[in-house]
């Protein structure tokens, strides 16, 4: 049996010249080698504009072309988007044991986990190019006792990190909620109570023509509001099938639709795919912060939006369990 100290891609992908046959994507999955690259870029908002239903519109209409847009003037300091970001490549460059005795605090295993390659590693037929550490965040300070200590200003950066997103995310869902026509608040409490980090390490690939940092997926959250890196590509959304680059944009963040978003609006919205490629020179780090209802809370399209839903009822615990079981096959479980 491998040990998760053996898994972790950071601790052998040094030493290792080539790709392990275990991470070789099957011909249909691979990014193949980007020769052109699109002319196609996601939408850029500037939060901080004057003109309050021009920004709504604006968010409105990139949600229901891509799924995905940059935000600038935000409101997040760029020293706090620095700290973070810092703090958390600090995390993956400690040795393999640090991070996993960091990771080991909750007796449960549930409230702090690091892993290799995805959640359902052991379940995956073949694996992905990345580590990811990943907590829950509320604002209540719930779960802090399981967050790592070391590097030793953890806690601190990062609560003061994830305060910051938790407010920018209500900010952005307000703004859909008056685009929408949904009632103000409507995200607050059940729908949103539950956020959670991951901060996902890409180590450099020795052929990333034949690997992928991530799978394409749709998050499985109401929104997502993703720090990457500021100098390493590697995000990629799909759209009218062509993969275009998600380019890293100084003290932006990414904002992307979750799939619950999209049953909400009863696919008005959509939760785009987006997938992970890898560089062989540059180690990518990037944080995503999820907004997850409570596990009891009901998933389903807003009554004041829609007379015919599409997707049936669930509690987002139902939901979560099969987003993992059935991966991309999810959307027949979902439609009503
Ligand atoms: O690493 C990235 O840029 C994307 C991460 C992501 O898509 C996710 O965490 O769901
Ligand atoms: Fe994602």
């Amino acid at each position: 049996m491998e040990t998760m100290e053996q898994r972790l891609i950071s601790n052998w992908s040094k030493v290792n010249f080539s790709v392990p046959s275990s991470f070789v994507q099957p011909l249909d999955c691979r990014p193949g080698k980007v020769t052109s690259p699109s002319s196609k870029t996601i939408p850029l908002i500037d939060l901080g504009g004057h003109d309050h239903a021009h920004t709504i519109i604006q968010i409105l209409k990139a949600s229901e072309e891509y799924g995905f847009f940059q935000v600038i003037n935000h409101g997040v300091s760029k020293n706090l988007m620095d700290e973070a970001l810092n703090i958390f490549k600090e995390f993956h460059a400690m040795p393999p044991k640090e991070k996993i005795d960091e990771c080991s605090k909750d007796p449960h295993g549930v409230n702090c986990k690091l892993y290799a390659s995805s959640e359902n590693y052991k379940k995956d037929a073949i694996q992905y190019w990345k580590d990811t550490l990943t907590h829950p965040c509320p604002p209540s300070g719930e779960f802090l006792e399981f967050w790592p200590q070391k590097p030793h200003k953890y806690r601190e950066v990062v609560g003061k990190y994830t305060q910051e997103l938790n407010k920018l995310a209500h900010e952005i869902l307000e703004m859909l909620c008056e685009g929408l026509g949904l009632n103000q608040g409507y995200f607050i409490g059940g729908l949103s109570e539950n956020p959670v980090v991951l901060v996902h390490h890409y180590p450099p690939c020795p052929d990333p023509s034949l690997t992928l940092g991530l799978a394409k997926h749709r998050d499985p959250t109401i929104i997502t509001i993703l720090l990457q890196d500021q100098e390493v590509h590697g995000l990629q959304v799909l759209k009218d099938d062509e993969w275009i680059p998600v380019e890293p944009i100084p003290n932006a963040f990414v904002v992307n639709i979750g799939l619950i978003l999209q049953i909400i609006t009863n696919g008005r919205l959509v939760g785009a795919e987006h997938r992970v490629v890898t560089n062989s020179t540059s180690a990518r780090t990037s944080v995503a912060y999820f907004i997850y209802p409570s596990f009891s809370r009901i998933i389903e399209p807003a009554q004041q939006l829609v007379d015919v839903p599409i997707y049936k009822s669930m509690s987002f615990g139902e939901f979560r369990k099969s987003f993992y079981e059935k991966g991309p096959k999810i959307e027949q479980v979902l439609q009503s």
